[in-house]
């Protein structure tokens, strides 16, 4: 076993007065690829803010690397190589595609070639002269996706990287975020697609009015219709790949 990368313990985080995440405990090791599954509100967003330090952590430890950075500022956590990929894909619209992984690679410390990206996402390189604004839902989160990618990071947190998306490109991603994760690269993802979700990852964590209320391997899970329902919703027939709604 290798060593956690991240690890929280006991960990709480308020909004104002509002108390969202409790006593919650995550580890995840170098190289992993691990799901935060809940319900809509159970406090996916907010965990992984906590990580980035955005929502401070008012009770608990966060360890990255075995240093403690529950007091780490923002810009402090980031440098230290955590990256989150919004769930509102931040790119600059007026930007091209090129300006914007030049914004993000020459803010980083120790980033990657941006060729390097274009190997990952083709589709970007073709695109490189248009401006973020003129881009598809699927084609921004590339962008978006890769503007983390440029910067190295060890650890990437992705917000629901499917949402809003057409179930088409949905696959497209999936297809690319297969050699994403393939990269020397650990991952904690959230999704409402489960499916998507479990694809990608070898463990979750369920997690349910900001507490931990499951955790395991992906096969423990898939054969576990009860707890698919339970918290996620999934019922055995429904969410598998079915014709979408009507999307136009
Ligand atoms: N900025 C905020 N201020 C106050 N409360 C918030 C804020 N953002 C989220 N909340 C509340 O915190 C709780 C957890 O929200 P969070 O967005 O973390 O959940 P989530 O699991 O990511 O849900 P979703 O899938 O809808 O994004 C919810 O009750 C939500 O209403």
């Amino acid at each position: 076993m290798s060593e956690p990368i991240l690890t929280l313990e006991d960990v709480n985080s308020y909004y104002g007065n509002s108390h969202v995440v409790f006593d919650l405990d995550i580890e995840i090791e170098q190289n992993e690829v691990v799901a935060l599954l809940g319900r809509n509100g159970a406090g996916k967003t907010t965990t992984l803010r906590t990580i980035t330090g955005t929502v401070p952590r008012r009770e608990g430890t966060i360890e990255f690397r075995g240093e403690d950075i529950s007091s780490s500022s923002v810009d402090d956590i980031s440098k230290k190589g955590i990256k989150l990929v919004p769930e509102d894909r931040r790119i600059f619209p007026t930007l091209t595609v090129m300006e914007n992984l030049q914004v993000a690679h020459d803010s980083a410390v120790d980033p990657r070639p941006i060729e390097d990206m274009f190997e990952v996402f083709p589709k970007l390189e073709e695109l490189q002269e248009n401006k973020g604004r003129n881009l598809s839902g699927g084609e921004q989160q590339m962008l978006s996706v890769s503007r983390a990618l440029v910067q190295n990071p060890d650890l990437l947190l992705l917000d629901e990287p499917t949402e809003g998306l057409a179930p088409v490109i949905v696959d497209d991603l999936r297809d690319v975020f297969e050699e994403v994760v393939s990269e020397d690269v650990t991952v904690l993802i959230t999704e409402q697609n489960v499916d998507f979700a479990l694809n990608l990852s070898e463990r979750a964590y369920i997690i349910e009015k900001g507490a931990n209320a499951w955790e395991g391997t992906i096969e423990e899970l898939e054969d576990n219709e009860e707890l698919l329902e339970e918290y996620l919703s999934v019922g055995g027939e429904s969410g598998q790949g079915g014709e979408p709604a009507s999307t136009d």
